[in-house]
């Protein structure tokens, strides 16, 4: 180990926010083949041999691509067949160049070609590089375009259009024939959205029925870096597949040589040992699991940075999570200035399909998380998992798209061989109950459905019972919705907070709901860092509710939204209240209040009498509540599973008898998170038959 490296960790020692679990060892690393001696990190770039692509011009950039010399074949292929799978390297150029391809050869006619996205964050980065390739005069909106949840930046003269998957579902549910396009690609399709899976079918039946009814064809391209080709082949009709050959930029591929179950310093002694070395204009890029991890690890990489023993330039950290406003993920796209370092410290939502551009290193923390339902246990978790090896390859191919790169992966090679082929598709594990209402809204019975891998008959089930205890459908066997269940349709939400802002008319509180839903629609805005945790409980104490954490938030939502634009920065700092997080759950609000507004229901207030908000949070959610079983021990009415109160709730300590949930977290004991204290006697008056056989149940116990 080097001096200067233990000299940094001396230092971090002292460091506050950033409670280190232990005291960082050295992370060693070998390059994937069995070590023969321990290769300490050794990075020889010099920025003299170091020719930047981006000192290129943009179209010599993209005739460089590999995909460039395969266009007119390509061309042909698509011509030729109506359903296309196409496989290439990350970064070969199948994201940005496929669809400009297609639009300069006119093949879209009078159509437009839409590319689907796993995520937001990829489908607006990627519209605005190709609308920058084209050369528009407008930029983005002009001939590409993008559609995302609550936002749209398209225009009648679009003609190549990014869009989410969720989005383009939501398209398919006005127009199930798709006529607006010719194209439909649905890309990074290894990653198995639930969106996405349902999308095959959809795109997969509206090409049948155009065909049939002899409207314009829909051709379909499946595209990805790593996908199961010949499962994706057979479910469409055996279509063909191209291979597109040729290399991008290689990736030097290290693994630690032994394990680090404390994978972030892992992480932040990593990127100290590349920052010493390399030359100032090598970004790095983080992936780690959520906000609260990330920006831990920010704030302990700012201080150290800082730090007047640590050598390197100055560096810019960029946090990228899902929930952060779109303008505030667009920054981490932004050059670093002169001698100064970015590093981006990301979830899974920098994995596929974005190019940060500077970006010479990739640190791979090896975890994700993932939320899986469980419909034995009724329970719809939050944990942190380990990644599978198509998500270790993705996060690799971050790193070499503009030149070579480097990747650091903070698991043994051994741990590495351990890991799953792919990452479970997750309509094979998640809550269905959107996709089902979703589909009913088709008029397709979820069980009729087309789906690639079909999902597990209890899942689906399960999704029907909730949505007839929702009274968004008649029976489990239902093709159409309830005309309530329709009006649920219109929100881009779970059918459980569709139904909580549809029964606040009935209790008069559509004013604190919608800011309830708005604020659980994104990440927390309540900051804890761990050095001044003290300090956030006691600024925030006016806030807190003996109701609970929904009303704790709501409170705070009221004080934020009567300030000035000018004092709320400084009043959220004061607060330790994320500033970022409560400005989207600000934006979500007018979002959802305007499909309200379309629906006609009346924004009326509850003042401050919070007993009705209570309630009507109940008419969604009285799946998710728990009753005290013994001694701080509680017990989920719906399937019995023994769940505790997370230390991080305002009634954490207090003991009421029944507390509805929004959140479970599994870590060494199953936690309940975003509480709210309820009356038995509510759930009689609300649901008479659920309350009947569930509460009962438990009175057995
Ligand atoms: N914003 C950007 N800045 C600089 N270069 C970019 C940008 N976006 C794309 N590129 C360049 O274009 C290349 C192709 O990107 P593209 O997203 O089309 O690849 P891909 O084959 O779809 O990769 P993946 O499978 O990883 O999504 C990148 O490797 C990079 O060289």
């Amino acid at each position: 180990m080097d001096s200067k490296f233990n000299l940094l960790f001396k230092h971090s020692n002292n460091v506050q926010p950033f409670q280190m679990k232990r005291k960082p060892s050295p992370v060693v690393f070998n390059n994937g083949s069995p070590p023969r001696k321990r290769l300490a990190l050794n990075i020889n770039v010099n920025s003299n041999n170091f020719v930047s692509k981006n000192k290129l011009s943009i179209q010599e950039q993209r005739r460089k691509l590999p995909i460039f010399e395969k266009r007119n074949k390509l061309l042909e292929l698509i011509r030729r067949h109506n359903t296309l799978i196409i496989l290439g390297e990350t970064g070969s150029g199948k994201t940005t160049q496929i669809p400009q391809y297609i639009n300069s050869a006119r093949l879209q006619n009078n159509g437009k070609i839409a590319i689907t996205q796993p995520r937001r964050v990829a489908a607006i980065s990627v519209a605005m590089r190709v609308a920058q390739e084209i050369g528009d005069s407008g930029g983005v909106g002009e001939t590409v375009g993008y559609t995302v949840r609550f936002e749209d930046v398209t225009s009648p003269r679009t003609k190549i259009k990014y869009l989410t998957d969720g989005m383009l579902l939501r398209e398919a549910m006005v127009d199930n024939l798709l006529m607006e396009y010719t194209f439909v690609i649905l890309d990074e399709a290894h990653e198995r959205t639930i969106h996405t899976d349902v999308l095959f079918g959809i795109v997969k039946q509206a090409q049948k029925a155009r065909a049939e009814k002899k409207l314009r064809p829909l051709k379909i391209l499946i595209m990805s870096a790593t996908m199961d080709v010949d499962h994706f082949s057979e479910y469409f009709n055996n279509c063909q597949a191209v291979y597109l050959e040729g290399r991008t930029y290689p990736v030097n591929v290290y693994y630690t040589l032994t394990s680090h179950e404390d994978y972030q310093t892992a992480c932040v002694a990593t990127f100290f040992k590349i920052h010493r070395q390399a030359p100032w204009d090598h970004d790095v890029l983080i992936f780690l699991t959520g906000q609260e991890e990330i920006e831990a690890v920010a704030q302990q990489i700012r201080i150290l940075s800082r730090d007047p023993d640590v050598s390197g330039p100055s560096v810019k950290v960029c946090p990228l999570y899902a929930s952060q406003p779109t303008t505030q993920q667009i920054t981490v796209f932004q050059p670093a200035p002169e001698n100064t370092r970015k590093v981006v410290i990301a979830t899974n939502v920098a994995e596929t399909s974005i190019t940060i551009s500077g970006i010479r290193f990739v640190i791979d923390g090896g975890m994700v998380k993932a939320r899986t339902y469980h419909p034995a246990t009724g329970l719809d978790m939050l944990k942190v998992q380990r990644i599978s090896q198509e998500q270790s390859w993705q996060r690799t191919g971050r790193a070499g798209r503009e030149t070579e790169g480097y990747c650091y992966r903070i698991y043994t090679r051994a741990q590495y061989e351990l890991l799953q082929k792919s990452t479970i598709p997750e309509i094979q594990r998640a809550n269905l109950s959107t996709v089902v209402i979703q589909l009913l809204a088709l008029g397709i019975h979820a069980a009729n459905f087309d789906f690639m891998d079909k999902p597990p008959k209890d899942c689906v089930l399960a999704a029907f019972e909730q949505l007839k205890l929702l009274g968004a459908v008649e029976s489990v066997e239902s093709s159409s919705l309830t005309p309530l269940g329709k009006k649920m349709v219109q929100f881009p939400l779970d059918p459980r907070f569709s139904k909580i802002i549809l029964s606040a008319q009935e209790y008069e509180c559509l004013e604190e709901i919608l800011t309830i839903v708005a604020l659980l629609s994104g990440e927390a805005i309540f900051l804890n860092p761990s050095s001044k945790r003290e300090q956030a409980t006691t600024s925030r104490q006016k806030f807190l509710s003996p109701y609970g954490d929904h009303i704790t938030l709501l409170n705070a939502f009221r004080v934020y939204r009567n300030l000035g634009s000018n004092s709320q920065r400084s009043w959220c700092h004061e607060h330790y209240i994320n500033m970022r997080n409560i400005s989207y759950a600000a934006q979500v609000r007018t979002q959802l209040l305007e499909v309200c507004q379309r629906l006609k229901l009346p924004v009326v207030s509850c003042g401050n009498d919070v007993e009705p908000i209570r309630k009507c949070l109940l008419t969604g959610l009285f799946m998710n509540v728990a009753e005290l079983h013994k001694e701080k021990q509680y017990i989920t009415l719906d399937k019995r599973q023994v769940v505790n109160i997370h230390p991080s709730s305002v009634i954490h300590g207090q003991q009421p008898k029944f507390v509805l949930f929004t959140e479970v977290v599994q870590t060494s004991k199953c936690y309940l998170r975003g509480l709210t204290t309820v009356e038995s006697q509510w759930l009689y008056d609300i649901v008479p038959d659920y309350a009947r056989s569930h509460i009962r149940l438990n009175k057995d116990l």
